[in-house]
């Protein structure tokens, strides 16, 4: 992490950490305003893997206004790799890219604006790494739609999986866990990841 991209991760947690108070505090906000972070050890995480892999395409499922973008483009940077991110809100993606701009990391991100449903199906690279941080119903489709993308050793992080948890992130773990090629385990780190590798054959 260089100064510029610290700065900018440190007025991100500031924001983070706001809104995790109003939380406490029971006042809510419509979705379109929560930033709904990972928050800095799961972006540590995601960061320290996505840096073990060569030149890769990641992709981020549910951009947010950018907070783990930035991880995980900080990780493009240095691999060779890039980040593609998809988001339905285009405000929130506004936000994200001038904020990637101020970090010195933009060149490294494509944003795609949109239903990552469908876009999932559009794309027409091979992916390395996957960071699925959408609605947590979303995450079965994400993966039945991602797996004929996916590269040989190509690495998911699924986050959410503890908190809020539930019923979506149970039936997101039985199905990524059933997959054939398909070895994944839970982590206890930030709100609860189920981190799993596609190695086939
Ligand atoms: C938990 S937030 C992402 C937080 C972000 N990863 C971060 O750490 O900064 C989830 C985001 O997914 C977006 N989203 C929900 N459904 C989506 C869909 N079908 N396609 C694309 N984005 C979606 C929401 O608008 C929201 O901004």
């Amino acid at each position: 992490m260089d100064d510029k991209l610290n700065a900018v991760l440190d007025l991100y947690y500031e924001r983070i950490l706001k809104e995790r108070q109003e939380h406490a505090d029971g006042i809510s906000r419509p979705a379109s305003e929560r930033f709904m972070a990972v928050g800095p050890q799961t972006g540590q995480l995601i960061n320290i893997l996505a840096r073990n892999l060569k030149a890769p395409t990641i992709l981020e499922l549910g951009t947010s206004f950018g907070y783990s973008t930035l991880w995980l483009a900080e990780a493009a940077r240095r691999t060779g790799g890039r980040v593609i991110t998809m988001e339905l809100e285009r405000e929130k993606v506004a936000f994200a890219r001038d904020m990637a701009a101020r970090a010195g990391v933009e060149e490294h991100i494509e944003y795609r604006i949109g239903d990552a449903v469908e876009m999932i199906s559009e794309l027409k690279d091979g992916i390395d790494f996957v960071l699925l941080d959408l609605w947590k119903n979303l995450y079965v489709p994400c993966l039945e739609a991602l797996i004929p993308h996916l590269r040989s050793g190509a690495v998911l992080v699924a986050d959410n999986m503890v908190i809020p948890g539930g019923e979506d992130a149970r039936r997101y773990q039985e199905f990524v866990r059933s997959q054939p090629g398909i070895l994944s385990v839970p982590l206890s780190v930030g709100t609860g990841l189920e981190v799993s590798r596609f190695l086939p054959g």
